[in-house]
């Protein structure tokens, strides 16, 4: 299976690019600014399914930024289903847990409604309409709270952090399933396999580390495991300020992906242990 993949730099495309058959693509060769040239990109390769692993993921800056994550999230995936619907592709696309409003505590499923609360959700929801509308073979994978040892993320700002300081203050009222970024990349080669063999899959799936927690108590385990002594405070989110609202509830029900493809959601502790000695070697 040859593999197409947007992005090369980032903590999904770099997990991609370890599987045979993937040939990655960065920023030279095909910026998501100009969703144009990622479609003659599609056009012109001998490939069999696409991976849109490249985003805008700065949820803070995008809300200065509206029109740069809007064309990033929104049309050039669109322009790449469309590309891919073309040549008879499928295309699987990754979303986030950001597209939700946080409400309640049940676990979000994947024809819930959705309600962004920021620039970067809307974003990344357009993006799912688009390739949604466009009616190619697709899979749109929400998931949520990514990390590895390549990029940035949160195991890796308290890393840096807790070796600074021995006290930190970390949210505790937004609870989501930290997902390690290698096991998003083995899902989409599945589900990539999968569509080419049965188009009748395509729709939108949720994928995401268990258990869910709290980011505070995420930091506690990211302390106990890399062996760094930190007090963790648990905060409300009232008590931390960004320009971007974050979702209190991002639990995903993972369901219909364990169904329909047989992937079960990664234990996160387990893949934290990985990243801890990766980042340590
Ligand atoms: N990070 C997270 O916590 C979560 C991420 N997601 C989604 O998962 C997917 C993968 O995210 P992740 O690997 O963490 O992202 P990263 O932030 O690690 O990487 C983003 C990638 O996108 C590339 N990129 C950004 N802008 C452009 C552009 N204009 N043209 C070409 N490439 C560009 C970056 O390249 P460059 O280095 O050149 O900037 C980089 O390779 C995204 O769709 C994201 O929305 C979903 C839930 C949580
Ligand atoms: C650094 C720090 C963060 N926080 C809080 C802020 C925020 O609510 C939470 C996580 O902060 P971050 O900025 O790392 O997380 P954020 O960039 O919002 O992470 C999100 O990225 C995008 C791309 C997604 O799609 C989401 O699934 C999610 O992973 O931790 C503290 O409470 N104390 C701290 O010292
Ligand atoms: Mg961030």
């Amino acid at each position: 299976m040859k593999v197409l993949v947007f992005g090369q730099t980032g903590q999904l495309a770099t997990e991609l690019a370890q599987f045979d058959g993937v040939t990655c693509l960065g920023r030279r060769d095909a910026d998501l600014t100009n969703p144009r040239a990622c479609e003659a990109v599609i056009a012109q390769a001998d490939m069999d399914v696409v991976i849109n692993a490249a985003a805008y993921t700065a949820v803070d800056r995008s809300e200065e930024d509206r029109d740069t994550a809007m064309i990033v999230n929104a049309m050039a995936p669109t322009a790449m289903a469309a590309a891919a619907a073309t040549r008879g592709i499928p295309l699987v696309h990754i979303s986030t847990d950001y597209v939700f409003d946080g409400s309640g505590t049940t676990p979000w499923k994947p024809d819930d409604a959705t309600g962004p609360l920021g620039v970067y959700g809307s974003s990344k929801l357009g993006g799912e309409k688009g390739i949604t509308a466009t009616g190619g073979t697709h899979a749109i994978l929400r998931t949520a709270w990514v990390f590895s040892a390549h990029g940035t993320n949160f195991v890796k700002t308290m890393l840096r952090l807790g070796a600074e300081r021995d006290a930190l203050n970390i949210v505790a009222d937004q609870i989501g399933g930290p997902t390690p970024a290698r096991d998003i990349a083995a899902a989409c080669m599945r589900i990539a396999r999968a569509l080419t063999e049965d188009p009748t899959k395509s729709g939108t799936y949720h994928f995401s580390g268990a258990p869910d927690v709290s980011w505070a108590n995420f930091a506690r385990e990211i302390f106990a495991q890399s062996g760094l002594s930190v007090d963790v405070t648990d905060i409300p989110t009232t008590a931390y300020s960004t320009s971007a609202k974050r979702p209190a509830n991002s639990r995903l029900d993972c369901r219909m992906t364990t169904a329909t493809f047989g992937i079960a959601r990664p234990d996160w502790r387990r893949g934290l242990a990985q990243v801890v000695a990766d980042l340590n070697t």
